[in-house]
């Protein structure tokens, strides 16, 4: 593994209503700049408070640690969305994970083919992992609107456009769990190579070393380890797509080999249900022109999902 490092950006300055402009376009340069080099960084000052970050990790590995099997199964995804409950993924070769979801919640609409339509299914125990989880979305909805804010200074493109497009963000809680005794056994632990295919995604993790890896620019693979208090962000496939391909969506997977389980929780920030998502940057060679078309969330959204559900083991009816 290089020694490489990824940047960390105190994101605090574009927050404070006392910051001069001046103040928070530095801020914006910086988040630029990672989102074309790097393409992952670490995002500290972000105003999320301690206690929300700590409750929310707390339940997720309680959750995983105490629930039993009959339990999880009762919250299996269901047949018609999909996308909110419990699911075990297993893939010998990939790596195996089980996954406990949650996503906006989304009246169903005759338009709306059944994938990612529902309501979350939540736990009885922890008894404060609903509340944890609502309040920790709240805030992570927000810091999300903030950074995309910010990108839309530093590409200089209007920041209304780039709102109305994640105003009622199609968002994705994930908890995982990796290994451990409840690990589905005689398949390692981890998540394949993948790039996500929303804007932003939010990581916080559990304090394991050495799971998780970055492709980074130059090809190799390199360890993000957390950062306590600060998450760990990478750009979905959206974000390249708006910025024709300016912006990376870096590829990454997990390798977890300790016997421990490792609990991660990433949010994705992803557009709205319906957004259509076109280039906003000018074009820049005739060779990327013709891969930034402009993509429908939805599209994308249900293409992945379709695709990701070829692992998933038993789902409820
Ligand atoms: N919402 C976004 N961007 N999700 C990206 C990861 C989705 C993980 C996995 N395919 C799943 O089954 O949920
Ligand atoms: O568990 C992690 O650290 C990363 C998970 C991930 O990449 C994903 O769910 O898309
Ligand atoms: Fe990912």
């Amino acid at each position: 593994m290089p020694m490489e490092t990824l940047p960390i950006i105190d994101f605090s300055p574009f927050l404070l209503p006392t910051s001069t402009p001046q103040e928070r376009r530095d801020v914006a340069v910086e988040l630029d700049q990672a989102c074309r080099n790097a393409g992952f960084f670490y995002l500290k000052g972000h105003g999320v408070p301690r206690d929300l970050l700590d409750n929310i990790r707390q339940d997720a590995i309680d959750f995983f640690k105490t629930t039993s099997e009959e339990d999880k199964q009762r919250l299996a995804l269901k047949s018609d969305d999909k996308a909110r409950g419990y699911s075990k993924h297993v893939d010998a070769e990939k790596g195996s994970h089980e996954a406990l979801d949650f996503y906006r919640p989304v009246a169903p609409t005759e338009s709306r083919c059944g994938i990612g339509q529902g309501v979350n299914q939540w736990p009885a125990k922890p008894d404060t992992f609903r509340s944890a989880v609502e309040t920790y979305v709240d805030r992570m909805e927000r810091l999300g609107r903030a950074v995309i804010e910010a990108l839309a200074l530093a590409l200089g493109v209007d920041v209304k456009l780039f709102v109305s497009r994640v105003d009622k963000a199609f968002w994705q809680l994930r908890t995982i769990c990796y290994g451990g005794q409840t690990s589905p056994v005689s398949a390692k632990a981890g998540i394949g190579e993948h790039t996500d295919f929303g804007i932003l995604t939010f990581l916080l993790a559990d304090s394991t070393k050495g799971s998780l890896q970055v492709r980074s620019k130059t090809g190799e693979w390199m360890h993000a380890d957390p950062i306590e208090g600060a998450f760990l962000c990478n750009l979905g496939d959206m974000l390249a797509e708006w910025t024709r391909g300016a912006y990376k969506s870096t590829a990454h997977r997990v390798i977890h080999l300790s016997n421990t389980p490792r609990v991660s929780i990433p949010f994705f920030f992803d557009p709205n249900w319906d957004a259509i998502i076109e280039p906003v940057v000018p074009s820049g060679d005739e060779e990327t022109d013709g891969r930034y078309v402009g993509v429908r969330y939805r599209d994308r959204y249900i293409g992945a999902m379709e695709e990701a559900l070829g692992d998933v083991e038993a789902l409820a009816v």
